[in-house]
């Protein structure tokens, strides 16, 4: 199997604190990675070092192959979702997800429909998203992630404000989407819903990424 993306000796500090030591990681097609660790250990950090949304200080992170570069564009599509999703709050759903798909060209009816439907969002589509709760957020950007069927899927504490039904609608969700080949990168403080899923797991603590026992 091919290394899809591999962490190399990632180290970054962010004012005077370190947040990511010395990282080192790889991540395959076709298998679910969990991250878990408690608040501020670096889960998120590193997900954006992933993404390029930080410049390392030592080290450097490979999409295929290819470096990944600060601020620019990636390897390869990646569907993520860290922190709050950015969406429109006076635009509806579908007319948010439609946007999104749209800048990179992939906006996928069918797939964008199934998603809707298996997270209960198909009869709320229509609806501003401003009116949505937490958990209704929270779904959306789940599909908006994996709406364009991205190789590479990161998603950051997905099922917080997910209801104990829609955790398992999530759950199922990645082992279907595992099955297409993706492969999931999943930050999460609920270990017990990792354990269930993911083919590897790690620990984050204190900006250390070690294999969890
Ligand atoms: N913009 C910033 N400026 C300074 N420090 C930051 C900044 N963003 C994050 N940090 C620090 O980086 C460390 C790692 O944060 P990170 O968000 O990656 O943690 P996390 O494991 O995702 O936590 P959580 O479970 O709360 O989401 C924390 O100590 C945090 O205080």
């Amino acid at each position: 199997m091919t290394t899809h993306v591999t962490v190399t000796d990632y180290s970054k500090t962010i004012k005077g604190k370190p947040v990511l030591r010395g990282v080192n990681a790889a991540f395959e097609h076709g298998r679910i990675y969990g991250i878990v660790g408690p608040n501020g250990s670096g889960k998120t950090m590193l997900l954006r070092a992933i993404c390029g949304f930080i410049r390392p200080d030592r080290g450097h992170v490979e999409i295929n192959g290819q470096r990944v570069e600060f601020n620019r564009r990636l390897p390869e599509p990646v569907g993520v979702v860290i922190e709050n999703p950015g969406f429109v709050n006076s635009e509806t759903a579908m007319q948010n997800l439609r946007y999104l798909a749209g800048i990179n060209h992939a906006y996928d009816g069918r797939e964008t429909q199934r998603l809707l439907r298996v997270f209960g969002l198909e009869e709320h589509r229509d609806e501003k998203v401003g009116s949505y709760s937490l958990g209704m957020r929270q779904k959306l950007g789940v599909i908006q992630a994996l709406m364009e069927h991205q190789p590479l899927v990161l998603l950051d504490e997905p099922t917080n404000g997910l209801d104990e039904r829609s955790v398992e609608v999530f759950l199922e969700e990645m082992l279907r989407q595992r099955e297409q080949g993706r492969t999931i990168i999943i930050a999460s403080h609920h270990s017990d819903e990792l354990n269930r899923i993911a083919d590897v797991l790690y620990a984050m603590g204190d900006g250390e990424l070690r294999p969890k026992a």
